[in-house]
């Protein structure tokens, strides 16, 4: 087996094991195989009683295996298997060009307060000690005790046994799955949400994840800082197909890209040649079903896009990227809708989505500035009032088209005086190139 371990993380999927509230283990034999959108890469979860939780804490059992892996103590423990494990490598290709990711976004090398850095997990990974991940997205907050599956020693099991819920879960290839006959935990098909494998009563704590790693001296890294991380130094998105579009604005080309960290496919219509990818119109807009497919008149959303690709279709060159997982400013649809059922009791944009609970506006734009970049964009007129966006793209101009009617009038009110947008009325001058009468005053609705 390997035992280097190349950067950057990822490179060899790792075991793991998640804190438990209990610290009860599992005695009764447990192997199978998930398959991990995340990391792209297939996992297996093993438990114990072929090998016995009593051999791994044995100490003549240690010091036999002292500098081996758990597989080679596995491997120890079953003659017949002569085949070697590999771990498996990372599909995910380190970009060297930087990224333009959004400030508004934090600093991918800044932790979140009260984590390690993403560099120090790294470092303790390369090491061969653990590190603490912890999900914290949201309030059902998990944690996982990690290490690089080639440096592990039966020691290490026996920490995260000790430590975790006593199922230990590591990468390995399909190959070696096939030949061992491992089967799936779950069906393929039932995999739709497959960042972690689907283990049942495998509720997971906050509060014993800082006390562990106080106690141990282990760094506790966030999948937060992670993501971010990744999304500054990886290239996340596939360019999937191209195809010719002709749309009632008139012939662009649809790109459509895959996300490495979920699967949600975005897609791109871009028009004419983008050469030297300088001074290019683009509108990054956030999916939004209510307003772009159904024409619902409490947001600006089908005016905008509207607007966008008439006036990249005038220009003759520019790009529409259409970013799926946006709705509802990233708090999906059904959220939106019961925010929209707030509002007509009085609340406005802002405190429907406060009073749900939910952020306010919890959009990315890293996954865009990606397609942006792939497409060969360099310089931008961004058309957006969105403050957030043309920091999130870094990009190098701005244009602000906002059409207001009646009826989102309030709605965008609410944004500029409690998020900041910016309308037509707050900014000099215009677009270069383009009619100043599609550029909005902000007094009246846009008629070009
Ligand atoms: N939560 C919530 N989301 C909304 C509401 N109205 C529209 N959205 C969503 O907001 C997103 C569009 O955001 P906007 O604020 O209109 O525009 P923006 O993208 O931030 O800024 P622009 O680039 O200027 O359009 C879409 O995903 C919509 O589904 C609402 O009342 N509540």
């Amino acid at each position: 087996m390997d035992t280097s371990f190349p950067h950057p993380l990822i490179s060899h999927v790792i075991t793991s094991s998640s804190l438990h509230r209990s610290y009860g283990i599992h005695h009764s034999a447990r192997l199978g195989l998930w398959k991990n959108k995340v990391w792209n890469s297939a996992c297996c979860a093993v438990g114990f009683s072929g090998v016995g939780i009593e051999d791994v804490f044995d100490d003549s059992n240690l010091k036999i295996n002292e500098n081996g892996s758990l597989l080679g103590a596995l491997n120890n423990n079953n003659e017949s298997s002569s085949a070697s494990f590999e771990t498996l490598d990372s599909e995910i290709t380190p970009e060297t060009t930087n990224f333009f990711v959004s400030d508004a976004e934090g600093d991918p090398d800044c932790p979140s307060k009260g984590y390690s850095s993403i560099e120090q997990a790294l470092n303790a990974l390369s090491q061969g000690k653990f590190v603490i991940v912890v999900d914290d997205e949201n309030g059902d907050v998990e944690g996982n005790l990690i290490m690089a599956a080639s440096l592990t020693s039966p020691k290490d099991i026996a920490f995260m046994i000790k430590h975790g819920s006593g199922i230990v879960s590591v990468g390995m290839k399909d190959e070696d799955l096939q030949r061992l006959n491992l089967p799936l935990m779950s069906p393929e098909t039932e995999d739709e949400d497959s960042s972690a494998p689907t283990f049942s009563g495998f509720s997971c704590i906050g509060w014993l994840a800082p006390k562990l790693a106080s106690e141990h001296t282990l760094p506790i890294g966030s999948i937060t800082d992670l993501i971010r991380y990744r999304r500054k130094r990886e290239k996340l998105v596939e360019r999937t197909s191209v195809s010719r579009l002709p749309t009632k604005w008139g012939v662009f080309q649809a790109y459509c890209y895959s996300s490495k960290l979920d699967g949600t496919e975005h897609v791109a219509a871009v028009k004419g040649d983008i050469g030297d990818g300088q001074d290019v119109l683009v509108r990054v807009h956030s999916e939004c079903l209510t307003g772009d497919i159904v024409g619902s008149a409490r947001c600006d959303c089908g005016n905008q896009l509207d607007l966008a690709m008439r006036l990249i279709e005038e220009a003759g060159r520019g790009v529409v990227v259409y970013l799926r997982g946006h709705e509802g400013r990233g708090i999906e649809l059904g959220h939106k809708l019961k925010a929209y059922n707030l509002q007509d009791q009085g609340h406005d944009t802002v405190q429907a989505n406060i009073e749900l609970g939910l952020a306010v506006d919890a959009r990315e734009y890293g996954i865009g500035a990606q397609i942006l970049r792939d497409i060969g964009v360099r310089t931008m007129w961004l058309m957006t009032n969105n403050p957030a966006k043309f920091v999130g793209l870094k990009g190098y101009g701005l244009a602000v088209l906002t059409p207001i009617t009646e009826e989102n009038k309030r709605y965008l009110e609410t944004k500029r005086t409690k998020m900041g947008h910016i309308y037509g009325s707050d900014l000099q001058g215009s677009l270069p190139g383009f009619n100043d009468s599609i550029v909005n005053n902000g007094d009246s609705p846009v008629n070009t």
